[in-house]
C-alpha cells in the first residue's frame, strides 16, 4: 500500500514547511507530491524541487471543487506511473478538507494508498482574525482533520495558546491538537498522533451554505519575469498593501530578481513580510492572493517598481 499525507491548512499557515520535513525524513522513500496552488504560476514547486523527487502541480482550480476529478484520476495516475512508497498532497490554502477527504475515501484509491497523515496546519499568530472573515471553511479544515498541528507558536505565551485551545475545544471538544516546538516534532512520530481509525468527514450541508460566496470574494493575481532595482523596492510594495487602497490583501509569496542577478524569496502573510537569500535559480514570479484584489492597480503598483522591459501577468 501507498501511503498518502494529505497536509491542509490555510493560506501561509505552514503546509510547504512542513512538507519540507516530511521529505527530508522520508528522504529514502520514491515520493510524488501533489501541488495544488491556488495562485496562477506554481511557487511551492521552485522551493520543494530536488533531486529524485516527483512534483506534480494542479493549477487553475482547486481539487476540493472545480478539480475534484482531476485530482482523483492524478492520484491513481500517479500510482499507476509512478508506483511512490509515499504521495503527499498539499490542498490549497482555501480548499475545504470535507471535500477532499470524501475524495481520498474512493474505492479505487483505497484499494492502492492508505492514509498516514491528514493534517490541517493552523497559524497560531493569525487564528483569531482567520476565524472571524473564514469562519465556515476556516472550521471545515479544523474539524475534517484528524490532526490540528499549531505552527508560529514560539513568540506566543501560554495565555495566548490556551485561548486558542479553548477556542477549537468549542467547536468540537473531541479535536486532536499537537502544540509543539516543530523543531523538536518527529515526522515518523505524527502518523500514531494522527489517531486514524476513523475519517471524519464533517460536513454540514446547511452550514456550509455561504462557502461559495465568500470564497467567490478571494481572488489571486501574479507577475512573472520582471527585475526590481533592489530588494528596498520589494519592501515598496508591501508598504503599500498595509492600506486596502489594493484589497485585503491576505497572501503573497515568490522570489524577486534584482538588477544585479540575486534573488529573495519573500513571504507575505497577513501583514508580515518575511525575506530570505534564495539560492534557487528563477526568473521573479510574484503571486497575490486578498479578498476584493483590485488587479488593476496591483499591475500599475508593479509597473512603478519593476526595472522597463517585458512582463507577464497571470490574472
Ligand atoms: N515563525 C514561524 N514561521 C513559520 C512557521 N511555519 C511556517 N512559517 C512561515 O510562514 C510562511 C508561510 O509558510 P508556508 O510553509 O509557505 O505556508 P503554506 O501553508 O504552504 O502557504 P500557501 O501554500 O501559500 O497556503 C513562511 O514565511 C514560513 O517560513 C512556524 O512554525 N513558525
Amino acid at each position: 500500500m501507498i501511503n498518502l499525507d494529505i497536509i491542509s491548512g490555510f493560506l501561509g499557515s505552514g503546509k510547504t514547511t512542513l512538507i519540507k520535513k516530511y521529505l527530508e525524513a522520508y528522504k529514502n522513500e520514491k515520493i510524488v507530491v501533489i501541488e495544488n496552488e491556488f495562485g496562477k504560476i506554481g511557487i511551492d514547486k521552485d522551493i520543494i524541487k530536488k533531486d529524485g523527487l516527483e512534483i506534480i502541480e494542479l493549477q487553475n482550480g482547486c481539487i476540493c471543487c472545480s478539480m475534484k476529478l482531476n485530482f482523483k484520476d492524478t492520484i491513481l495516475k500517479v500510482v499507476n506511473d509512478f508506483n511512490p512508497e509515499r504521495i503527499i498532497v498539499e490542498p490549497t490554502g482555501v480548499a475545504m478538507l470535507s471535500e477532499i477527504v470524501s475524495i481520498i475515501s474512493n474505492e479505487e484509491i483505497k484499494a492502492k494508498c492508505k492514509i498516514s497523515s491528514l493534517i490541517t496546519v493552523l497559524d497560531a499568530i493569525n487564528y483569531f482574525d482567520y476565524i472571524d472573515s473564514f469562519g465556515e471553511f476556516f472550521e471545515d479544515q479544523l474539524l475534517n482533520a484528524n490532526l490540528i498541528l499549531l505552527s508560529k507558536t514560539k513568540n506566543l505565551n501560554q495565555n495566548e495558546i490556551n485561548n486558542i485551545i479553548d477556542s477549537l475545544k468549542q467547536l468540537d471538544k473531541n479535536l486532536n491538537i499537537l502544540i509543539k516546538d516543530w523543531d523538536k516534532i518527529s515526522i515518523k512520530n505524527l502518523k500514531s498522533e494522527c489517531n486514524l481509525n476513523t475519517l471524519k468527514y464533517k460536513n454540514k450541508e446547511d452550514k456550509y451554505k455561504n462557502i461559495d460566496l465568500s470564497m467567490n470574494e478571494i481572488s489571486t493575481v501574479s507577475f512573472s519575469d520582471f527585475k526590481i532595482k533592489d530588494v528596498e523596492k520589494l519592501k515598496e510594495i508591501f508598504d503599500n498593501f498595509k492600506n486596502r487602497e489594493y484589497g485585503e490583501i491576505i497572501r503573497s509569496k515568490g522570489f524577486l530578481k534584482t538588477s544585479s542577478g540575486k534573488v529573495f524569496e519573500f513571504n507575505y502573510v497577513n501583514g508580515i513580510l518575511d525575506i530570505c537569500n534564495s539560492d534557487i535559480d528563477t526568473n521573479s514570479k510574484i503571486c497575490i492572493i486578498g479578498k476584493k484584489l483590485e488587479k488593476e492597480k496591483l499591475k500599475k503598483l508593479l509597473s512603478k517598481v519593476r526595472i522597463r522591459g517585458c512582463y507577464k501577468v497571470w490574472s
